[in-house]
């Protein structure tokens, strides 16, 4: 199923950064954002997906340039801030989208190497890029930002312990920096999709006939899983002025799975 709400403009003359954003959730967020009205600077790890990406949605007529950026390198954080400010001349939006998971399996389990990997990409990264980003919000006047977490930042995954708490982990960041961010006019909230089907998911949703497949389904309201293009029309709000009261937000878009802290 793909979203089918109108486009506007409600993001005109905004300037958003949206980190992974050539693929996934990160790709339809960016897009979502341009269709909406803003400039985005696109980035990932890989100078061809960049370039791709951002040929593909000029075609669409969005207002979009890229950049590389590893966000676990300060040097790339750095010059994905700087290339914005060069291309578009400010920033107002960021999301800060990038993940890694790189194991599977019960958390006693986990290298020291990989728990610091996940904690420095999905939360440390997302902190630092913050850092970077707030005083050029801050310089024009007002800011949005949303993290990317996860429904098992709330219901931890047994089988992905370490990612699921660095997914917690951002929805305690998101309340910890928004009374600061509150008294330099800019808002932070988090996205908590549920399982939505990406590249990153392959593995849960692509056979249709596994015993765990049916139960996962099963324990959603809707029974389906979500496209990326359904997380994106929340972002689009919550990065607008529809969203001016709401700050320190965590919103999960799982097609109703039980999952509260
Ligand atoms: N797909 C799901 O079911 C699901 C569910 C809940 C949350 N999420 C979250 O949504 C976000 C997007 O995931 P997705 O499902 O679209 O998958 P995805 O694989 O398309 O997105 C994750 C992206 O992060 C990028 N990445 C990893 N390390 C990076 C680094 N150091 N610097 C820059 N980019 C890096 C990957 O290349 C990848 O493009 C992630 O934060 C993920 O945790 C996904």
């Amino acid at each position: 199923m793909t979203s089918t709400v109108a486009k506007g403009t409600k993001l005109a003359g905004k300037v958003a950064i949206v980190t992974a954003s050539t693929d996934g959730i990160g790709l339809a967020i960016a897009k979502r954002l341009g269709q909406d009205g803003a400039k985005v600077m696109i980035s990932s790890r890989k100078k061809e997906h960049v370039e791709g990406t951002v040929e593909n949605l000029r075609k669409q007529n969005l207002d979009v340039a890229g950049t590389i950026c590893h966000v676990g390198k300060s040097k790339d954080r750095e010059s994905l801030v700087q290339e914005t400010l060069k291309t578009f001349g400010g920033i107002d939006i960021l999301v800060s989208n990038a993940a890694a998971n790189p194991v599977f399996g019960p958390i006693l389990d986990t290298s020291e190497e990989a728990w610091d990997k996940i904690f420095d990409v999905n939360i440390k990264s997302a902190f630092l890029l913050c850092k970077e980003v707030v005083p050029h919000m801050e310089a024009r006047g007002s800011g949005a930002i949303v993290f990317v977490s996860s429904f098992v930042g709330y219901a931890p995954s047994e089988l992905m312990g370490p990612y699921s708490v660095s997914k917690t982990a951002l929805i305690g960041l998101t309340k910890a920096m928004s009374p600061q961010l509150a008294g330099m006019n800019i808002r932070v909230n988090c996205l908590a999709p549920g399982l939505i089907k990406t590249k990153f998911s392959e593995m849960l949703w692509k056979n249709p006939n596994t015993g765990f497949q049916q139960d996962f389904l099963n324990s959603i309201a809707m029974k389906r899983f979500g496209e990326p293009e359904e997380c994106s029309g929340t972002v689009s709000f919550l990065v607008s002025d529809d969203a001016s009261y709401i700050t320190g937000e965590t919103i999960l878009v799982t097609g109703g799975i039980p999952a509260r802290l």
